[in-house]
């Protein structure tokens, strides 16, 4: 079984520093790489990540660098910057890892373009490192500040991932092991557009009723995708789907979420990006679960709806008519 002491972790936003602060307190040495060198030198002299962690100093060890040849002779690298990212990033990781070494893609989302999943995206671009997975209900401030999470890891094979939840596991931390890496990646990416629509209803003011009734029918709609993928059912009703959808559409803590609101209350998605806010990984990767959909024969209207909303195509009310006027038809029917 793989001994994993050594742990870079790539990416210095709010989730890569609150995973490196996690495996901090689960016994690991840990180098984190941020791009921005102000985040490298106030991890460094203030143990902080005040950007994006107001608020939180940390006591736990963690070396901050700017260079990736500092993660040569690690046991295993997390990658945890924006999904759309992970091509290059990958492609940068590459000359610095060893063969056979695990990466752990710990972003949520779906490849623009290619409507690749980022274990398709790693299969090309790092093709002698073991792919695996860390999703699930977890937001990095609550992560950050030590409360109990718990997430999913997965890897291909089930002693890879007993090996990664043993490294990352702590008293307030608890991984649970998958080897359904289609499973987990299609609810971290679905469960985020699906938020959206959730705090458009919220922004609205169309009510709890109205929220409820999108969260239960996106979960059909994010099952649905995720078995005509080749999903299993139960990591679809696990954390990494059902779990994240709920933590996901109900609180403006997400940022997909607050995107969705702002939505409601009458903001373009283009006035929303261009702002340069808080990233909302739902409003990239719509479209592709939309086109993904299409590809599958797949129904996807909430998905659908809120990618129109975000294109422009249609008004938050028109959105509202668009779904409250399909077909009736039975609960339990394929879309
Ligand atoms: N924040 C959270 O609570 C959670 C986030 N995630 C996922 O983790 C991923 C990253 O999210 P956050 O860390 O929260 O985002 P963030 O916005 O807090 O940080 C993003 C980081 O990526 C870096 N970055 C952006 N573009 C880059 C590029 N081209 N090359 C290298 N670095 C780049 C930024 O400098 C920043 O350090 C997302 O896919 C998100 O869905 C997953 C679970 C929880
Ligand atoms: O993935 C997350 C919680 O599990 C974070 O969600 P947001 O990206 O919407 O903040």
């Amino acid at each position: 079984m793989t001994s994993v002491e050594r742990i870079g972790v790539a990416g210095g936003g709010a989730w890569g520093t609150a995973l490196a602060l996690t495996a901090a307190r689960a016994g690991r040495e840990v180098t984190l790489w941020a791009r921005d060198p102000g985040t490298v030198s106030d991890v460094r002299s203030r143990q902080q990540n005040s950007r994006y962690l107001p608020g939180i100093t940390f006591d736990e060890e963690i070396r901050a660098t700017s260079e990736l040849s500092d993660f040569a002779g690690q046991d295993a690298i997390l990658l945890v910057t924006p999904a759309q990212t992970t091509r290059s990033m990958l492609a940068a990781l590459k000359p610095h890892l060893r063969p056979g070494i695990p990466v752990v893609l710990c972003a949520k989302g779906i490849e623009q373009g290619s409507g690749k999943l980022l274990t398709e995206v790693m299969a090309e671009e790092l093709p002698d490192a073991r792919p695996a997975l860390l999703s699930g209900p977890s937001f990095a401030d609550d992560v950050a500040k030590g409360l109990p999470t718990a997430v999913t890891i997965a890897a291909e094979t089930q002693d890879l991932a007993d090996s990664l939840s043993r490294a990352m596991a702590s008293q307030a931390f608890r991984p649970y092991t998958s080897t359904d890496l289609t499973g987990v990646q299609v609810g971290g990416a679905l469960k985020n557009v699906l938020a959206i629509a959730c705090g458009a209803v919220v922004g609205r003011k169309l009510g709890a009723s109205a929220q409820a009734a999108l969260t239960a029918r996106g979960f059909a709609e994010l099952t649905r995708l995720g078995l005509a993928m080749g999903a299993r059912q139960d990591t679809l009703t696990g954390l990494s789907g059902l779990g994240d959808l709920v933590l996901t559409c109900s609180t403006p803590q997400s940022r997909n979420f607050s995107f969705g609101i702002e939505l409601g209350r009458g903001k373009t998605a283009q006035d929303l990006i261009n702002a340069g806010g808080k990233l909302a990984e739902g409003a990239h990767s719509a479209r592709i679960a939309v086109e993904l959909a299409e590809r599958l024969k797949v129904d996807l209207p909430i998905s659908t709806t809120v990618a129109q909303l975000i294109s422009g195509k249609l008004s938050i009310d028109e959105a509202i008519t668009a779904l409250m006027t399909r077909p009736l038809k039975s609960e339990n029917a394929g879309a």
